[in-house]
């Protein structure tokens, strides 16, 4: 610690003591948004930290405020030296006698449901190197994987994980010995982490042993520094499949270990590779902001449209957020933008000595947090279910919701009708489920009914899109929406070029697939992923067959062979989905031809144009 502060410590002390908010400091009086919560946890001084005579400079202020106060030694030019205090709201703060248990209890657990129930929940946490971002993300999936993996969730799923690290342009798979992998997006925008491994996880141990040997594969990269782990994102993914409503989307569970700005004092020992690698990460730093901020008012807005025009969510624009497209889909197609829960972790380190790095984090975590208008008056809005309060959603439920009628006790028993347009689909339907008599068939009508309605009075304020563009709002005509689909734009002459010799990632083929075959028949369709030899030979396809075995070991006569994502026949005739997570490989000799698949927002379906 800098003598002048080791000098002064007990004056600091004093007034820090002594310090009484300011008018303007003193209110945090605005809520955030209930699904996207920015917290702070303030880690205690450390052994070391103390023998050095370390003052705390970070403090939850406590009452009925949620503001968090930072004081600096202000050095005078002459007499004594003065405070300099900074306060930040913040949604919920953990001060240093919290525990992670405390903290998972209050904000996270519910995450976790959410995600069982089919959305997508989101835990991020970042700070300066030192500020306990592993220690709180180490304790977090433990208490994951014990919520997750004790039973006492309802139903059956299957989970699987991934683990991936960001490193500036580069990405590794922490399950597949860092094999490097690659980002893609395909024509429908959707990501693939092309060639990761996922693990199929059914105890709470292989859980946890997964999590340690990623952890340890980061910790020991042969290539990085020391402080690796703060130099990279990491990002576990958890997917939960559903097998009682097989077409529904997987549940998405994410936590995110995200690169730090470094201590102040460590910056003395920079060099151009670094300097370079603290510029990346903090252009991804700064684009996953207006991400989380863009899909914060997005989800604010009450019709899901007409606010959403000035919300501009640029998820392409860093590997990190285009590898999180789930959670930033911007679509302003109701259906195609899935229901989301994020909670956003600042660690803080609260050394007197380091708080211009403190002040970075907790400037970060004020900017993240987006100011929730005050409701409008909701009583003439009959039919527009967004609009509904408790009451009349369950009014519109018991009449409309056939035979017999969906309990609205089970199905909206608090919920608003715009929050129950947030729950996730398969949630929707489980709850459905549990009226005695109903199916799944009258669930799934119920809940398309619900969204139609939803849909039919909001047609004014929409514009017709497609999935993955940038710009909610824009009017595209069907043409151009399939050409800007993919990353590589299909010329005029390309439709003369056979299709076999322009395969690229994102293209649609139908095929009649050779030897195995499955439940749905040869005829197949399939979503072009990579070429097997960009994959690792530890990934395997939907059969549990390895996907790139050592040469000589797999099937000939196939021609060349590319890793592909099935399309699926839905529930609705004529109607497909892309089933991302089963895949199969498909060989050219196997493929019929090029098929163009359109997407409809009524139906949140795929159907065949050509
Ligand atoms: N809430 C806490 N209670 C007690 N000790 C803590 C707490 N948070 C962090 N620590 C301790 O502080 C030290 C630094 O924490 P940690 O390694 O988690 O920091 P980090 O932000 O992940 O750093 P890096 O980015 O360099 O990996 C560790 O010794 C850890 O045990």
């Amino acid at each position: 610690m800098e003598q002048f502060l080791i000098d002064n410590a007990d004056r600091y002390k004093q007034l820090v003591r002594a310090f009484k908010p300011k008018k303007e400091q003193c209110t945090s009086g605005r809520t955030g948004n209930p699904d996207f919560l920015i917290s702070a946890r303030i880690r205690p001084l450390l052994p070391d930290e103390v023998s050095q005579g370390s003052p705390e400079s970070v403090f939850s202020r406590g009452g009925d405020t949620s503001v968090v106060d930072l004081h600096e030694l202000k050095k005078p030019i002459r007499g004594l030296p003065s405070l300099n205090s900074f306060s930040y709201p913040i949604d919920h703060i953990f001060g240093p006698e919290s525990t992670t248990r405390q903290m998972y209890d209050a904000i996270i657990k519910p995450l976790v449901p959410w995600a069982w129930g089919g959305g997508v929940s989101t835990v991020f946490a970042y700070g300066q190197t030192g500020s306990g971002k592993t220690f709180t993300v180490s304790d977090l999936e433990g208490l994951v994987a014990g919520t997750l993996m004790d039973g006492g969730l309802e139903g059956e799923r299957k989970l699987h994980m991934s683990i991936v690290e960001l490193a500036g342009q580069k990405s590794f798979d922490l399950l597949n010995s860092r094999k490097q992998i690659s980002i893609l997006e395909d024509s429908f925008g959707n990501t693939q982490l092309a060639g990761a491994l996922e693990q199929h996880i059914t105890t709470k141990s292989s859980f946890l042993e997964l999590i340690e040997a990623a952890a340890s594969l980061r910790r020991t990269a042969p290539t990085l520094k020391n402080d690796s782990s703060s130099r990279s994102h990491a990002i576990c993914r958890i997917r939960i499949e559903n097998p009682s409503i097989p077409w529904a989307e997987d549940g998405l569970l994410y936590i995110i270990d995200l690169a730090g700005s470094e201590a102040a004092r460590d910056k003395t020992t920079h060099d151009a590779a670094r300097m370079k690698e603290a510029k990346e990460i903090n252009t991804s730093l700064s684009v996953l902001k207006d991400c989380i901020r863009g899909r914060a008012l997005l989800d604010l807005d009450p019709s899901f449209g007409s606010g959403a025009k000035n919300a501009y969510v640029p998820f392409r624009h860093s590997t990190l957020t285009k590898t999180l497209k789930h959670v930033f889909d911007p679509s302003p197609t109701a259906g195609t933008r899935r229901s989301c829960k994020t909670v956003v972790v600042a660690c803080v380190n609260p050394c007197l000595a380091d708080t211009s790095a403190s002040k970075n984090t907790l400037r970060y975590a004020e900017m993240l947090r987006v100011v929730v208008p005050t409701k409008k008056a909701l009583s003439d809005h009959t039919n527009v279910p967004v609009m509904w309060n408790n009451e009349q959603l369950r009014e519109w439920i018991t009449k409309s919701s056939g035979t017999p009628p969906i309990s609205c006790e089970v199905l909206a028993p608090t919920e608003s009708g715009a929050q129950l347009l947030r729950l996730p689909i398969p949630e929707f339907i489980s709850r459905c489920l549990k009226t005695p008599g109903v199916s799944l068939e009258h669930a799934t009508a119920f809940q398309s009914k619900f969204w139609q309605l939803h849909i039919d009075t909001n047609t004014h304020s929409r514009t017709s899109t497609t999935a993955g563009n940038d710009k909610p709002g824009t009017k595209v005509t069907r043409m151009e929406r399939l050409d800007s689909s993919a990353d590589i734009e299909t010329s005029p002459e390309a439709k003369d070029i056979p299709f076999k010799e322009r395969i690229r990632p994102g293209m649609v083929v139908s095929y009649h697939a050779v030897g195995k075959v499955g439940a749905l028949g040869p005829k197949q369709m399939a979503v072009v992923l990579s070429r097997v030899d960009a994959v690792g030979e530890r990934v395997r396809d939907v059969n549990g067959a390895q996907v790139n075995p050592p040469s000589g070991e797999h099937e000939s006569g196939k021609g060349e062979r590319y890793l592909c994502s099935m399309v699926l026949p839905a529930i609705l005739p004529g109607a497909y989905d892309v089933s991302l997570w089963r895949q199969v490989v498909v060989g050219v000799e196997e493929m019929e031809a090029e098929v163009i698949l359109e997407w409809d927002m009524a139906t949140r379906y795929h159907y065949m144009t050509v």
